[in-house]
């Protein structure tokens, strides 16, 4: 296990106790909205969540808390964005994509190159967002105590160049993680500034993280789209979907089987938010091969053989 990991557990461990108020399985409860118990299997009774907040990430794979993180934090993430933008700093690990529709431009060293960093975890700033314990109590609803942090990204999505490639297409984050069970699996994601429909917030399918796994690839769309991201495929764009707008601050968790994405960025501004999956310490590392996550396995060690030069014994592990 990695420092970033280890760190985290640590701050778990310092959070505040109180006995006996987590249980190693799910429970029955009782709702105001329900007459009969229900099982609940995707959360866990830990006296934060109101059994309506828990009947509803049962039911939709995601539930919305506003105000979560304040100004001042943001303020301090962004900053500690800027200044990796500028190159004032140079983190170990990390990951700096720019725009497809962009990358292949001129290099400037500002926050309009890149629109996303992937894998912050060893700029403490940055990785303070991880470990802060309001965020951490909700984490533990669905995770259980033992907690990991497993993948960090700030995205900033940039106001679209006029092909759309500032969209991300529906997806499912498990996709992207060797690891299991999903239901002990959950994203934190924080608004950084206000997010609407127009500088492309997210979009939720809601339920579907009762669903299975689906098959992954890349989405035909005319003014190409991002090396790595994958829409579910077949997507239907009749089904009901919801925008969740949301103001700075505000924070969503979402189960990693939701299928979710986001729309273009129609506004001048970059679109910022930041996020954080973790995961149980309980979850286990699977063999994706022969499964339909074995496409996004060869593009991330195509990746690391170009990158790093690595080859032969490299794994899809993600090296927090
Ligand atoms: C749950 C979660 C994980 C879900 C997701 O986030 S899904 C999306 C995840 N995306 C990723 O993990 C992508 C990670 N990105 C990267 O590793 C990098 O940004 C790379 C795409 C490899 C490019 O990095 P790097 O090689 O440093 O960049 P260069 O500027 O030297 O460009 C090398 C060649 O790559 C091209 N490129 C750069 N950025 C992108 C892009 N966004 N989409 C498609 N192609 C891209 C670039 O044009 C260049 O191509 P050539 O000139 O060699 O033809
Ligand atoms: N063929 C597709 N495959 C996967 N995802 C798709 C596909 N087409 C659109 N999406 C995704 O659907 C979501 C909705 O985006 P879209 O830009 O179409 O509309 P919107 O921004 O929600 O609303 P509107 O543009 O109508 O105001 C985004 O996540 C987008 O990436
Ligand atoms: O912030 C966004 O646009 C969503 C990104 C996302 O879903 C992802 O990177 O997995
Ligand atoms: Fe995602
Ligand atoms: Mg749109």
């Amino acid at each position: 296990m990695s420092r970033a990991a280890d760190r985290l557990r640590l701050l778990i461990n310092h959070l505040d106790p109180s006995p006996a108020s987590i249980r190693s399985e799910p429970t029955f409860a009782q709702t105001s909205t329900y007459s009969h118990p229900q099982r609940l299997r995707y959360t866990f009774e830990t006296d934060l969540l109101t059994p309506e907040q828990r009947v509803f990430y049962e039911e939709n794979g995601f539930l919305l808390i506003k105000n979560l993180v304040s100004e001042e934090d943001i303020d301090r993430f962004r900053k500690a964005f800027e200044r990796i933008c500028r190159q004032e700093v140079k983190v170990p690990g990390l990951v700096v994509m720019r725009d497809v529709a962009i990358a292949k431009s001129e290099f400037v060293p500002d926050q309009k190159a890149v629109s996303k960093l992937q894998d912050f975890q060893e700029d403490p700033e940055l990785f303070r967002y991880c470990s802060l314990p309001q965020i951490l109590k909700y984490v533990e609803c669905f995770t259980g105590p033992n907690i990991m942090a497993m993948h960090t990204m700030l995205i900033n999505k940039p106001p679209d160049a006029g092909k759309k490639t500032s969209r991300h297409p529906m997806h499912q984050d498990l996709h992207y993680f060797p690891f299991r069970p999903a239901d002990r699996i959950v994203c934190s994601w924080t608004a950084m500034e206000k997010v609407t429909r127009q500088n492309g917030c997210l979009v939720v399918l809601p339920g579907t993280h009762q669903g299975t796994l689906q098959e992954h690839d890349y989405p035909e769309w005319e003014g190409g789209v991002n090396k790595m991201y994958h829409g579910v495929r077949g997507y239907d764009p009749q089904q009901p979907r919801v925008h969740l707008e949301m103001e700075k601050g505000d924070t969503v968790f979402f189960h990693p089987l939701l299928i979710h994405g986001s729309g273009m960025n129609q506004t001048q501004g970059f679109r910022k938010a930041i996020s954080c999956h973790y995961a149980s310490g309980d979850c286990y590392y699977i063999d994706v091969k022969g499964t339909t996550q074995e496409n996004i396995e060869h593009e991330a060690l195509d990746i690391a053989v170009r990158k790093y030069g690595v080859e032969g014994d490299v794994h899809f592990k993600i090296p927090v």
